[in-house]
């Protein structure tokens, strides 16, 4: 049965990145990723966008929703200071042993605990299953159209707290147009917009921070 795309840049990273080192799995996979086979990873421009939205948040617990083959949970958790940890939750089975196995090899395991399920389940068990209070910093990069419930559900769950970071992927491309106007028009978010591009390409996206005002 042939390779999966995920499965080949998997392959890629184990036989080309350093084991131990988070910096170049990131790398390797877009190196693969820019020159090989095009894949939905944040990418390295807006990469570094979500890096200093990281490092000003400095966070204790962080979520991301959408692993994907984990080049942001690798990307995250390499930031993290000592003792900090990143939950990432990823409903396909095929993509979450990639990711597994991605996190494993970079080193991070420690820092990322992969939660295998969807969001709308995992979200509200993050108090009493996997003892969160509330989130610092929480990435957005699943489907597009589950940007805002799953915004919702956080607040609803008493997830955040005033200055709980979020942030946004794909806000131009694909596009969430529902998640823009609901943190934009609502009083409890304060939203700053960073233009970029689409990873590996020459198409215009963007990401949105909203911070939770409480
Ligand atoms: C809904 N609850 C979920 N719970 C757990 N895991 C989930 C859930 N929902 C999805 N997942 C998991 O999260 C991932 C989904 C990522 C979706 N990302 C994109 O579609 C996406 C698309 C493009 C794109 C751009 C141009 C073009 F021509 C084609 C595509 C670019 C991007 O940066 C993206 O992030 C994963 F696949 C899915 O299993
Ligand atoms: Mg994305």
């Amino acid at each position: 049965m042939n390779q999966s795309k995920e499965q080949r840049i998997l392959n890629f990273v184990l036989q080309n990145a350093v084991r131990g080192d988070p910096c170049s799995v990131v790398d390797t996979i877009d190196k693969y990723c820019s020159q090989k086979e095009w894949a939905m990873n944040v990418g390295d421009e807006k990469g570094k966008i979500l890096d200093k939205t990281v490092q000003e948040a400095n966070p204790s617990v962080a979520l991301e929703l959408g692993t994907y083959c984990g080049y942001s949970a690798v990307r995250i958790s390499r930031l993290l200071k000592a003792g900090a940890r990143l939950l990432t939750v990823e409903f396909n089975p095929e993509f979450a042993a990639i990711a597994k196995q991605m996190i494993e090899f970079a080193g991070v395991q420690d820092k990322v605990k992969l939660l295998e399920g969807p969001s709308e389940e995992i979200i509200p068990q993050l108090k009493k299953k996997y003892e969160v209070d509330t989130l610092d910093f929480v990435f957005l990069d699943h489907w597009k159209d589950r940007y805002t419930p799953d915004t919702i559900l956080l607040q609803e769950c008493n997830l955040l707290r005033k200055g709980s970071v979020l942030l946004a992927d794909n806000i131009i491309f694909p596009g969430a147009p529902d998640f823009l106007n609901y943190v934009r028009k609502s009083p409890h978010f304060q939203c700053t917009n960073y233009p970029s591009h689409l990873e590996y390409m020459q198409v215009e996206d963007a990401m949105e921070k909203a911070v939770f005002l409480g």
